[in-house]
C-alpha cells in the first residue's frame, strides 16, 4: 500500500510518524514568540486585512440555518467588503471575494443555487463526516460526503475520528481517511483534527501526518465545536508538521485555523504565523484558510476605520 503523493511504503513512514515526540516546552515558547511579536506595520494594515478576507471560508454551522440565511451568507461572501471602501483603497476592480463558503451537508445545494443565480464561482465548502464529533457509522460518513458532492461542494471538510485517534490506531485512521478521500473524488479534501479533542500535541503532529499521508489537500484544527479550538500552540504543532511533510515528499498541504477567530488582529497574526513558519505561498487562499463565523465582520469595521478614520455605527455595515 502506498500514499497517493508519497512514494514509498505507508507502513515505513508510519513507524517513524509513530517515534516522533513533540518538545513542548519549545511550541509554548514559539507560540509566544507569535502572539507576542510585530505583524505588519500600521500602514501595511488594511492590506493585510484585505488579504485576509481573501482566506476566509465564510461559515455558517448552526441548527437554525435556513435557505435565506444561507443566501445572505453566500451575497455576503461575494462582496466581504463595500464597494465605496474598496475605492477608497483603489482596491474595488480586484475581484475581492472570500475563499469559500462553508456550510452543513443539506444546505450545499441552497449555498450552490445562490451562487449560481449570483453569477459567481466561488467554491461551496461542506463539512461533513458526521460533524462536529464524528461519532456516526462509517457507511454514513461515506455518504453525507458524496450527497454533498453530488449537491455541487468542490470542497468537503472532513472530521476524523478521534476514539481511533486517542486509542493509538493510527492505521486504522489513515485507512478510514483514505475512504473518505476516495469520496470526496475531485473536491479538495479538508481534514478537521478536532485538536482540543486529541490530549497532547504528539498526538495533534501524528494525526496532522496520518491525515496528509492519507491525501488531505488541507490540515484544520477544529470544528468550532470543541471548548477548545485554534490556538496558537496547536497550529505552531500542525504547521511544522506540514513543514516536515514538505520536505520529505515535496507535496504541499494547506492549513486551515478554525473556531473562535474573531478579530482583525488575530487574522494579522495568523498571517504572521504562516509566513514566519511556512513562507509566503502559504499566505494565499490555495494554501491558508481562516475558517470563521463572525471574523469578517470585525475586519470590514477594522477596514472602515482605516479609510474614514472613525468605526462605523452598526446600520453603515448591515450585512456585516
Ligand atoms: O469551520 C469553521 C468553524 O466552525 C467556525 O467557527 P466559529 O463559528 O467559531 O468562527
Amino acid at each position: 500500500l502506498t500514499c497517493h503523493c508519497y512514494s514509498t511504503s505507508i507502513t515505513g513512514y508510519l513507524e517513524w510518524v509513530l517515534k516522533v515526540r513533540v518538545n513542548t516546552q519549545a511550541v509554548l515558547k514559539r507560540a509566544q514568540q507569535i502572539q507576542g511579536g510585530k505583524v505588519a506595520k500600521k500602514q501595511w494594515q488594511a492590506a493585510w486585512l484585505l488579504k485576509a478576507v481573501t482566506c476566509i471560508d465564510l461559515t455558517t454551522l448552526a441548527g437554525d440555518d435556513t435557505p435565506s440565511n444561507v443566501h445572505r451568507l453566500c451575497m455576503k461572501a461575494t462582496q466581504p467588503i463595500r464597494h465605496d471602501l474598496l475605492k477608497s483603497m483603489d482596491m474595488h476592480d480586484k475581484g475581492i471575494t472570500t475563499a469559500a463558503v462553508c456550510v452543513y451537508p443539506s444546505r450545499v445545494a441552497d449555498a450552490v443555487k445562490s451562487l449560481k443565480a449570483a453569477n459567481s464561482s466561488l467554491p461551496v465548502a461542506s463539512v461533513a463526516t458526521g460533524f462536529p464529533a464524528g461519532q456516526t457509522p462509517l457507511k454514513t460518513r461515506l455518504e453525507e460526503v458524496q450527497m454533498a458532492v453530488e449537491d455541487g461542494a468542490t470542497e468537503i471538510d472532513i472530521v476524523i475520528n478521534r476514539t481511533l485517534a486517542l486509542t493509538g490506531q493510527w492505521r486504522a485512521l489513515y485507512d478510514e481517511i483514505r475512504q473518505f478521500r476516495e469520496a470526496c473524488g475531485d473536491a479538495h479534501m479538508k481534514t478537521i483534527l478536532a485538536v482540543g479533542e486529541l490530549g497532547t500535541f504528539t498526538n495533534v503532529y501524528k494525526a496532522s501526518l496520518v491525515s496528509m499521508m492519507a491525501g488531505s489537500d488541507f490540515i484544520k484544527t477544529s470544528t468550532g465545536k470543541e471548548s477548545v479550538n485554534a490556538t496558537y500552540p496547536v497550529a505552531i504543532v500542525m504547521v511544522r508538521a506540514i513543514r516536515d511533510y514538505c520536505l520529505r515528499t515535496g507535496y504541499k498541504v494547506g492549513f486551515k485555523p478554525a473556531g473562535g477567530i474573531r478579530t482583525a488582529q488575530e487574522s494579522l497574526v495568523w498571517l504572521t504565523l504562516m509566513k514566519e513558519e511556512l513562507g509566503d505561498e502559504w499566505l494565499s487562499p490555495h494554501l491558508f484558510r481562516l475558517g470563521a463565523s463572525s471574523l469578517l465582520a470585525d475586519i470590514e469595521r477594522q477596514i472602515y476605520h482605516y479609510v474614514t478614520g472613525r468605526y462605523p455605527a452598526y446600520h453603515e455595515l448591515p450585512m456585516a
